[in-house]
């Protein structure tokens, strides 16, 4: 395959993107081109806040093509159009054959949340020591195991679950909000709740969670938030501290009384607002932290 790679600025990705598409190429991808430099924007706000900025002021734009004669007749084409104006041609190149699904699969390996409690990608051995474990692989959703928020949750879940099949369902009715992958959902079933809930707001976040759970041999009952009733013994909520602020009455309202309140997304620095945010029925206090983020829970 060859690679066709354009610099073009932020009003000019969208025309250029659909002619490569009109020209065939295979795939097309678009990066910011001052990434990790001084020159790096912020692109996204956090949800609830407005945008910082439309697109990246400099794109990296790379288009695949079957052949060679492909790409230069889109890099042809592409050259003379009005539209091309402000672009430019950053080179051709060969792309050597790799096999991308070996290659994809090598960058994800067992995460180990507990020293006996695994997050394993399905082409992988169960390590021996994984006497829990949760069977996930990579997909649409967020919730791989691997970043810190679900991490310190996955460990909550594990301290607080059922340390055996004997000693019954201590997690009671569970409320995953905001379920991603359904990671979490899909933990606290492993340490013996029963009676699930998780909810998204994407639907794309719904159906993979339905998808883990039947692969991990479990029971959860996914749906968009307003599948959420009534009061849960432990509501888990891996978001971020801006909707985390807007969903508190919602979040505590699911709480029953002598119940758990988890959260994470926060910041170490966002501790004191969320605290603020909750105060009216929940006392939050910091349980975890991790590379910056921490873990703030609460009890009704
Ligand atoms: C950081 S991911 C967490 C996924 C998973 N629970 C975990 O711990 O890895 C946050 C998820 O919350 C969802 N989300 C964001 N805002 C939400 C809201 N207001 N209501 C419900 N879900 C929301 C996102 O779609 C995303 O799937």
């Amino acid at each position: 395959m060859f690679e066709l790679s354009l610099m073009c600025p932020e009003d000019r990705i969208e025309a250029v993107s659909d002619a490569l598409d009109a020209l065939d190429a295979l795939s097309v991808s678009v990066e910011d081109a001052d990434a990790q430099t001084d020159a790096e924007q912020a692109l996204f706000g956090e949800p609830g806040m407005p945008p910082p900025k439309d697109g990246w002021q400099r794109s990296r734009v790379v288009a695949l093509f079957a052949t060679e004669a492909a790409a230069r007749d889109a890099q042809q084409l592409l050259t003379v159009q009005d539209f091309f104006a402000g672009c430019q041609v950053l080179g051709l190149a060969t792309v050597p054959e790799q096999d991308w699904v070996r290659l994809t699969q090598s960058q994800f390996a067992p995460v180990d949340i507990t020293p006996d409690f695994w997050i394993v990608p399905t082409w992988h051995e169960l390590p021996a020591q994984a006497l829990r474990s949760i069977r996930l692989d990579p997909g649409l959703a967020f919730g791989t195991g691997t970043h810190p928020t679900t991490r310190m949750c996955l460990r909550w879940i594990a301290r607080h679950g059922a340390a055996s099949a004997e000693a019954g369902n201590p997690l009671g009715r569970v409320l995953d909000y905001g379920c991603g992958s359904g990671i979490l959902a899909i933990g606290a079933a492993k340490f013996g709740a029963t009676d699930i809930d998780a909810v998204d707001i994407d639907p794309a976040a719904v159906e993979s969670t339905v998808q883990n759970a039947q692969a991990n041999g479990v029971q959860v009952q996914a749906g968009l938030p307003d599948k959420a009733l009534g009061t849960y013994h432990t509501v888990l909520a891996n978001i971020l501290a801006t909707p985390l602020k807007v969903l508190a009455p919602l979040l505590c309202a699911h709480v029953a009384s002598g119940g758990h309140l988890v959260l994470a997304g926060i910041l170490e620095r966002q501790a004191q607002e969320l605290q603020e945010a909750y105060a009216p029925w929940i006392r939050l206090e910091v349980a975890d932290a991790e590379d910056g983020w921490i873990l703030m829970t609460g009890s009704r």
